[in-house]
This record gives structure tokens, C-alpha cells and sequence, in this order.
């Protein structure tokens, strides 16, 4: 029995090997640079025990800035470079406008109809224009403002009420605080059951990253069953959808006592006045977005600065120097105070340089076929933008390893390079609609952190020895949680 089944797998390569031979020899398309690939699974070997972002950069780094990779029965091109990200991103920006299917988007985010996930359309432009010009415009943004200060100071007063020189976990703590901005932003009153939301929420993220056998093999639905992922993104969906039925209903009861709008509030306001034809179920999905999208993306930032500026005492003093100088003493920090803070900004635009939350930002796919940098690419194929290798690449970037603020002193960047070296946030019609949310939320945390305490690592640990490990779900974060003693 088992010869049989190792002489199958040797018959079925060696017919593969040989049907490949021949292809190669007929074909007249140029074929794009790949490694070398196995049956059934093809490329997805040279991703096993490294990070997908890493292992993709490893490999643009032998095969070029435009690689073709057959991840399972996904055909798949990987664009590595400034130049081809530019590309793609404005001339091809609608040929790749569409994600694949995913199935924790098919599954938990009710059919894909939330921003993220869906397809290129008139129903995804009308979600895009309500991000423009209700849920995620400026004016809405600012209006949450107060919301930020209260919280930040709550978490300023949490930190002093442990103690000069205990350890704290602030990775929870700014997990925690920006998850209780996000929730009340969203639904006015928050989430009763914040933490079991949250904790969703992350099991979301996790499902959804893209690389697991059933995301490759999305039509082979035996193994969506057989991995048991089907049954778990059930049972997700199911307690996301009750705790939202009960947030929905509490809101519906309290509606006319709200003053400010919450975004669930917009939401229902715009069903009511059929200005959009959004279902309850849309709804759902678009508040997921927030949450998915909102929350883990700008603690992992915060984070992340932090880590880099414990590292780098220089730079620490200097962040410090500049929030204290500015703040001269000041209880409480209001955004007002911090917004054109040079250095800060600085730090936080080199952050996302060398530690973008989506590295590959969202999967595209493409509607139609196209010629990308001189190669047929059939429609249907699915873009992996490597923004973790393009933010640090060394013909635009001078030490691209290296955490340097000031490279961005007499820099214009602002959220996009002039020649797409820089794109934590993506670009074209798909880029990130939540900039703006995203970074005030990163902003107001890191600053009262850094302003109302000094930070050591404990155990004696030295700085430059602090791990910086990172995890791969939907956003990438430390791989283990950043534990400081504050002093003051
Ligand atoms: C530091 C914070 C954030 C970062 C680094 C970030 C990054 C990204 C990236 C890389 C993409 C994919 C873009 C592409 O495919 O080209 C994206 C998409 C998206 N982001 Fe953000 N994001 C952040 C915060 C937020 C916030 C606060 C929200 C909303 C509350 C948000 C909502 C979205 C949505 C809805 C999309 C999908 C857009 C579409 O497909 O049309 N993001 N984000």
C-alpha cells in the first residue's frame, strides 16, 4: 500500500516534470522568474518557517522585483520594487482593483461585503464615499478627539496608580485603550463585552492571513472542512453576530439620547433615509472593517515606536525633549498641543517605514489580463505588494535597516513617496481609507506615554538587547509583548 502510494507520487512528479518541460519548450509568452516548485502545493514550500513578508523578500532578492509564485491553486506575482508598486498602483491601479475571495471574509464578515473585502463595484464605491465624506473624514475624525484625551489620560493614571519601577504590559495597555476608543467611536457607549469582542476580533485577524492550506485551495472545500477552519469561522461568526445583535438593539432602544454620532449611528441614520441601500448585515461588516482594520494596525504601530526609541536612547531623549519643551509642564496632553510636533511625526513616519502593520498590504487580484513590466498576466491572478521590502529598499533608502527619524526631516513624504518608496498605507483606488483615524490614534497614545515617563527595560535587560521579533496575523506586531518599567 504504501509503495503504491509513493510510486503514484513519483508517476504524478515526474508526469508534472515532464508536462512543464514541454510547456516551456512550445510556449511563445514570456514566463515570468519563480523558483522551483512541487505538485499540488507549488511555491509554498519556500514560505514554510518564515514570515510570508520575509520569505517573499528573501525570494524577490534571487528572482527579481516581479516573481511569479503558484501558491497552491493560486497563480500569484509578487511585486517587490518602487518602480513596479508605481506601476501597478496607477496604470494597472483598476485592472487590480478587485481582493480574491477569502474565506474568513466569506464566512465571519458577512459574504465579503464590508470595504475590504468587496469585489471592485458600485456597492464598494458607495462604502468608499461614505469613509470620504462621513465615517472617516477629517471632521468626523476630530470630533472624536475629546474621546482620545479622556482615554489617554485614563491610561496615564492606570500606569502611575502601579507604581514607579512595576513592570506594566503595554502592549495590553495600548491594545486596551485604543480597542476602548475604537468601540465608543463606533458605538457611542462602547462594547459591553469589549474584551470578548476584541478577542474576536483577533481571531478574525489571525484566520484572515492569507497563507494557511485553505486560503491557497479555495476552491478544494474538503480542506476548509477537514482543517476544521470552516467550522471555527462558523462558530466566530455566530458570537460576532450576537454580540452585535445586542449592541444593535441597545442602540436602536437609546437612539434619540445620543449627541454626538457614533459611527453605528451614521450607519443607521443613512439605512433610515434609504440614501444608501445598506442592509443590517452591511452594516455589520462595515463596523467589522473598523475594528479589524482599526485597531490592531495603530497599536502595533505605537508599539513598535516605543520599542525603536527604547533601543535608541538618542532618539528617546530627543522625542522626549521636544513633547516636554512644547508641553512645558502641562497636565494633560491635547491633540491640539502634539499635532505639529516635528520629531514626533518623524518617528512615527520611520515606524511605519521599517515596521508597516500590513506589510503585503491587502491581496489584489486581477479583473482583466494585462502586461506588467513586459509579461502577460492572465486575469485572475492574484498581487502580493511587497511593502515590507519596498520601504526599505536600498536604492531609495540610505541604511535601510537602520531606524533613522531624520531621514524624513527635509523629506516630503507624507503618506505616500513620490516614487512609491513609501507605502505603509498602500495606494491607488484600494489604498487605506482610515489614514487619518489611524494616526491620531497612534499619535495621542505614544505621546502621553513618552512625556508623562521614562522608560526602562526590566531585569536589567540593556536596551540594545530588547527583542524585536515580529508576528505575522492581518497586522504584524511584536512577537512577544513589550513589558517596561516607567519611572517617575
Ligand atoms: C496605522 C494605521 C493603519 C495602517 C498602517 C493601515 C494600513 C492599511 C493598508 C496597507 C491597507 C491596504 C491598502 C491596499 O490594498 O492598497 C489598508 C486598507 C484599509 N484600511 Fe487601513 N490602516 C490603518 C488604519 C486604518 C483605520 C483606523 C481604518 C478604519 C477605521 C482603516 C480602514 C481600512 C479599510 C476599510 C481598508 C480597505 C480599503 C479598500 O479595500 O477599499 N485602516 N489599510
Amino acid at each position: 500500500m504504501e509503495l503504491s502510494l509513493i510510486s503514484s507520487i513519483a508517476l504524478a512528479t515526474l508526469i508534472f516534470f515532464l508536462f512543464k518541460i514541454a510547456t516551456r519548450q512550445t510556449s511563445k509568452t514570456k514566463l515570468l522568474p519563480q523558483p522551483w516548485g512541487l505538485p499540488f502545493i507549488g511555491h509554498m514550500h519556500h514560505l514554510i518557517g518564515t514570515l510570508p513578508h520575509r520569505g517573499l523578500a528573501n525570494l524577490a532578492k534571487k528572482y527579481g522585483s516581479l516573481m511569479h509564485l503558484q501558491l497552491g491553486e493560486l497563480s500569484t506575482i509578487v511585486v517587490s520594487s518602487p518602480k513596479l508598486a508605481q506601476e501597478v498602483l496607477t496604470n494597472h491601479d483598476l485592472t487590480f482593483a478587485d481582493r480574491p475571495i477569502n474565506l474568513t471574509a466569506e464566512v465571519v464578515v458577512y459574504h465579503s461585503s464590508d470595504i475590504v473585502f468587496s469585489p471592485y463595484g458600485e456597492y464598494w464605491r458607495q462604502l468608499r464615499k461614505l469613509c470620504t465624506l462621513e465615517l472617516l473624514s477629517a471632521k468626523k475624525v476630530k470630533s472624536f478627539q475629546s474621546l482620545r484625551e479622556d482615554e489617554c489620560w485614563n491610561l496615564v493614571q492606570e500606569i502611575r496608580s502601579s507604581g514607579s519601577g512595576r513592570p506594566i504590559n503595554i502592549s495590553r495597555r495600548v491594545f486596551g485603550t485604543i480597542a476602548l476608543i475604537v468601540s465608543k467611536a463606533a458605538f457611542g457607549k462602547g462594547v459591553k463585552d469589549l474584551t470578548e469582542f476584541t478577542d474576536l476580533i483577533k481571531k478574525i485577524l489571525t484566520e484572515m492571513g492569507g497563507f494557511d492550506m485553505s486560503d491557497v485551495f479555495p476552491s478544494k472545500t474538503f480542506i476548509h472542512h477537514l482543517s476544521g477552519k470552516k467550522a471555527r469561522l462558523a462558530k466566530i461568526h455566530n458570537n460576532v453576530d450576537n454580540i452585535l445583535n445586542k449592541i444593535f438593539s441597545e442602540t436602536l432602544k437609546n437612539r434619540s439620547n445620543t449627541s454626538e454620532e457614533s459611527l453605528l449611528d451614521i450607519l443607521l441614520r443613512l439605512k433610515d433615509n434609504s440614501e444608501f441601500p445598506l442592509t443590517v448585515d452591511n452594516i455589520k461588516a462595515v463596523l467589522l472593517d473598523v475594528f479589524a482594520a482599526g485597531e490592531d494596525t495603530s497599536a502595533a504601530t505605537v508599539e513598535w515606536a516605543l520599542s525603536e526609541a527604547i533601543r535608541n536612547p538618542r532618539i528617546m531623549e530627543k522625542l522626549q525633549a521636544e513633547l516636554r519643551e512644547t508641553l512645558k509642564g502641562k497636565a494633560r496632553i491635547l491633540e491640539d498641543d502634539i499635532r505639529d510636533l516635528s520629531y514626533l511625526n518623524q518617528v512615527i513616519k520611520e515606524t511605519l517605514r521599517l515596521h508597516p502593520p500590513g506589510p503585503l498590504l491587502m491581496a489584489r487580484e486581477s479583473r482583466e489580463s494585462c502586461v506588467l513590466g513586459g509579461y502577460d498576466i492572465p486575469k485572475k491572478t492574484k498581487l502580493q505588494i511587497n511593502a515590507f521590502a519596498i520601504n526599505r529598499d536600498p536604492e531609495y533608502w540610505n541604511d535601510p535597516e537602520c531606524f533613522i527619524p531624520e531621514r524624513f526631516e527635509h523629506n516630503p513624504t507624507n503618506i505616500i513617496g513620490t516614487e512609491y518608496e513609501y507605502i505603509p498605507f498602500g495606494a491607488g483606488r484600494r489604498m487605506c481609507p482610515g489614514v487619518g483615524l489611524g494616526l491620531a490614534n497612534v499619535r495621542l497614545p505614544l505621546s502621553n506615554l513618552l512625556y508623562h515617563f521614562n522608560w526602562k527595560l526590566p531585569n536589567g535587560v540593556k536596551n540594545e538587547d530588547l527583542d524585536m521579533s515580529e508576528c505575522f496575523g492581518a497586522a504584524v506586531h511584536r512577537k512577544c509583548d513589550l513589558v517596561l518599567e516607567p519611572i517617575f
